[in-house]
């Protein structure tokens, strides 16, 4: 039987870079098997903490641990800013990279079927160079999928979507990953809103970390929920004070 997704502990989390402290002190408790949204101005520090999370880079204060007190080292499935898409691999094999460096046999078919799902199933024998952004991204969030860990760190995965596909994606991904533990980067508010089960916003220097409430409704919600589109606008209004 697979262990349930553990939940991720941040005690008196800080960071410095220079004389700056970008952030001291936090605590926070990710949820384990939820979806927690993290929003924030740039700069703020989202990425330099899902960093830390992700084990990318060491905190200069305190520490990160899993709720489960079992290591979070090979438990972790990354999706940065970057594709990082090998450029000489075609999609199907950067969408098994992970399995081949790891010495396991890729489950092709599983592969496929995710590229299916993002739309790129004719895309398989391409290389990244002859892909759009988005498309990419989308190769990007096979990736991910196919990693199936219980622990997922994205840092704004969609942003090269269009709306469209975005939409979709975001459907995809509250879909196929409902009940791990997924800390999600985003500067969309609709994102958020239709995504989240916890939501973070991150915000002064040095940065604090404060819950906001998320809208009713199981994740992914509609994109016309009346409650996502009230929620959206608040949180808007928020972010922009
Ligand atoms: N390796 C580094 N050395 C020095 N400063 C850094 C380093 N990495 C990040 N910073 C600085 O730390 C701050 C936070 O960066 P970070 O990328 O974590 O912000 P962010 O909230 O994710 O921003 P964005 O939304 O634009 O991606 C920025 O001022 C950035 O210049």
């Amino acid at each position: 039987m697979t262990p349930p997704p553990p939940g991720i502990r941040l005690e008196g989390v800080g960071l410095d870079f220079g004389n700056a402290p970008l952030f001291r002190g936090l605590d926070l408790l990710v949820a384990a098997g939820h979806m927690t949204v993290l929003l924030g101005a740039s700069g703020v520090g989202k990425t330099s903490l899902l960093r830390m999370i992700g084990g990318l880079a060491a905190p200069d204060y305190g520490r990160i641990t899993a709720d489960d007190d079992l290591p979070l080292a090979g438990r972790v499935a990354w999706m940065g800013q970057q594709d990082l898409l090998l450029p000489w691999a075609s999609v199907l094999d950067n969408v098994t990279l992970g399995a081949r460096l790891r010495g396991e046999r890729p489950d092709l078919d599983r592969a496929r079927h995710l590229l299916g799902c993002v739309g790129l199933a004719d895309q398989a024998a391409a290389l990244p160079a002859a892909l759009s952004g988005g498309m990419r991204q989308r190769a990007a969030l096979a990736r991910v999928l196919y990693e199936n860990r219980p622990v997922v760190l994205m840092d704004e995965p969609f942003s090269a979507l269009d709306s469209i596909t975005r939409a979709r994606m975001q459907d995809l991904a509250g879909r196929m990953l409902a009940a791990r533990t997924v800390v999600l980067i985003t500067h969309d508010p609709l994102e958020a809103c239709r995504l989240a089960d916890a939501m973070l916003l991150m915000a002064g220097n040095p940065a604090t970390i404060t819950s906001l409430a998320v809208p009713e409704g199981a994740a992914p919600r509609p994109v016309d929920a009346p409650a996502v589109l009230s929620a959206q606008a608040s949180l808007l209004r928020r972010m922009m004070q």
